[in-house]
């Protein structure tokens, strides 16, 4: 400990959590091994993500979003994280706009305060082409097998600027999350790891979900795995346009028109407390 101080926002997206730093009015230099003391549950303050809000340079977009798993690794994208970004912006005086670009190390997503406090990102278009997720096979197809365990585990492969994997099951209160969403996670197929969604499909415009977030294990909530989901529902011919994914901490309203559209995610983001840590 060096002693200096740095002060944070502790804030959630329907039950997915995290620590958020202003890294513009104040300096912040982590390295992972303090980002995973920050997100340790106990014997840091506790997290699923670290956000850090970064001034931009570039026209095309007001803020930077960084996004670190909670193993200390810096990812692309965070769907309940962005909803949380616009909030934290803006309360704390940061822009006084209630539509928001961002550039994530994913390209730019839109965020957009809606008067009753909800947040609605443009997480952009979902890239299919396995290269691009990245996946490892040689072309596209709607569901892909590997052999895992003696057995043929099926699912759709999905980039929403981070790469998703989602299973179709029966009861996703009995689906082995954390046991195969662990073994694909590091699946060499695929080269950045991956995360898994297990999706059970209730209606047209309906589906429950579980994820095992690559970095951070399985959380209440995961807003990129919601649009990977529904992304993978409609390719299959499951969905409609619009659907209400539920997950374990609430729920989030997404909507995809199709290939080449982007996705749509409207949901919660709140702040819990804010303190002071000595780094
Ligand atoms: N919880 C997030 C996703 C965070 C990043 C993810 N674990 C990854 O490694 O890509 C969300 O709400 O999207």
């Amino acid at each position: 400990m060096t002693g200096s101080e740095l002060h944070f926002t502790k804030m959630q997206g329907i039950g997915n959590d995290f620590v958020v730093l202003d890294g513009i009015r104040q300096q912040v230099r982590l390295d992972a091994a303090q980002i995973r003391w920050i997100a340790d549950r106990h014997f840091g303050v506790g997290c699923d993500q670290v956000l850090l809000v970064e001034a931009y340079a570039g026209e095309d977009a007001d803020f930077r979003y960084r996004i670190f798993n909670a193993d200390g690794g810096e990812v692309e994208q965070c769907g309940n994280g962005a909803r949380c970004f616009a909030r934290f912006v803006y309360d704390q005086g940061l822009t006084h706009k209630t539509t928001i670009p961002v550039m994530t190390a994913a390209g730019r997503i839109l965020l957009q305060i809606q008067p009753d406090g909800q947040v609605t990102v443009n997480m952009g278009v979902p890239e299919l082409e396995p290269a691009r997720i990245p996946f490892i096979s040689e072309r596209r197809q709607t569901l892909y097998n590997l052999e895992m365990a003696g057995k043929t585990v099926s699912f759709a492969a999905v980039s929403m600027g981070n790469p998703h994997a989602v299973l179709q099951v029966e009861n996703v209160d009995i689906a082995p999350v954390t046991m195969l969403g662990s073994q694909l996670e590091s699946h060499p197929a695929f080269p950045r790891r991956v995360n898994v969604g297990f999706m059970q499909v209730m209606g047209r415009d309906s589906i429950r979900l579980r994820v095992f977030e690559r970095g951070s294990g399985e959380t209440l909530a995961c807003g990129t795995g919601a649009c990977a989901a529904v992304v993978a529902g409609r390719i299959q011919g499951l969905l409609d346009g619009q659907a209400t994914v539920t997950l374990a901490g609430g729920c989030l309203q997404i909507e995809w028109q199709g290939e080449g559209q982007p996705v749509w995610m409207t949901g919660p983001a709140e702040t819990v407390f804010r303190g002071t840590l000595t780094i």
